[in-house]
């Protein structure tokens, strides 16, 4: 069948490779440290750098105005943060900016591509560990050129979950959060885990390390390429109340099965956030 954006997939998967390294040869110099959003939203200027090489590279290869480009340090700047029907490149050039800051070995690249908002492919390069995992919808998943697939088990009491706590330090939604792990962990699961980088969890739900991975508060650049990634290897995206899975509304459980993932979801305590694309929304 014919594969009209194996270019695109292609160059995503050399963009990431090149920009991984970036952050690799960053890591080993001092980090300067700044915020965003609060005191614990980090950002460097590998972030913002490695963001400009990304985009630069798409336009350059494929021109401008044709595509679309979601960045985190763009959105960071005020850029929009809306998806529509045009080739859009969804991309969080450091996805676990705060393990970076700390030599914490997880840190990913994550470039997805949506067109006619659907996802058509999605590139994770957890460059620590030099992993490369991507996923083209329709033709399986991948790490470092193996294929992939998520976890059989259908036990929530023979899985580990995973999750994350965000930045918000409200104590409003920590107690949530903390309140739904305590739940899951005394169902009881093996284990909770966290990566501290989405793009990596999702990419652990789809290599079978884990059987799921949930969260409420993340953004479109940490899941989208993960996203491709998980249905690829044979998993489900679910939105946290059972609904269908909304890149743009930053509420999202990934798992194995259904079985887990309505398992989980009974447990989960929804709390507020406001959607990616909550501006443009509003108009
Ligand atoms: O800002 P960054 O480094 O790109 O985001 C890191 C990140 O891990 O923080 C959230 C923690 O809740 C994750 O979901 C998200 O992927
Ligand atoms: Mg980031």
């Amino acid at each position: 069948m014919e594969d009209p954006w194996k270019r695109e997939f292609e160059f995503a998967v050399e963009v990431a490779r090149k920009a991984g390294a970036e952050i690799r040869k960053a890591g080993e110099s001092e980090i300067r440290v700044m915020t965003k959003s609060c005191t614990v939203d980090l950002v460097t200027k590998t972030d913002e750098r490695v963001e400009k090489i990304i985009i630069g590279s798409l336009k350059e290869e494929f021109g401008e105005g044709t595509h679309c480009f979601i960045g985190e340090e763009s959105v960071a700047k005020g850029e929009a943060c809306v998806l529509t029907d045009k080739p859009t490149w969804i991309i969080d050039p450091v996805d676990g900016t705060t393990n970076f800051v700390h030599g914490f070995p997880f840190v990913a690249v994550s470039i997805g591509f949506a067109v006619n908002k659907e996802l058509e492919f999605g590139v994770v390069y957890s460059c620590l560990e030099d992993k490369m995992y991507k996923a083209q919808k329709g033709k399986g998943a991948f790490c470092n050129d193996e294929p992939i697939q998520v976890s059989d088990v259908q036990d929530i009491k023979k899985s580990i979950i995973i999750s994350e706590h965000g930045v918000d330090r409200s104590p409003e939604k920590v107690t949530k959060i903390f309140s739904t792990m305590q739940k899951i962990l005394c169902i009881p699961v093996h284990g909770l885990r966290g990566s501290g980088t989405a793009a990596t969890n999702m990419c652990l739900v789809a290599c079978g390390a884990v059987e799921a991975f949930f969260e409420i508060g993340i953004h479109c650049w940490d899941i989208a390429a993960g996203a491709v990634i998980v249905k690829e290897a044979g998993g489900l995206l679910l939105d946290v109340n059972g609904g269908p899975f909304d890149l743009m509304s930053r509420r999202m459980v990934s798992a194995n099965s259904d079985t887990i993932a309505q398992r989980i979801i009974k447990e989960i305590e929804i709390f507020p956030v406001v959607r990616d694309d909550a501006l443009v929304q509003k108009k």
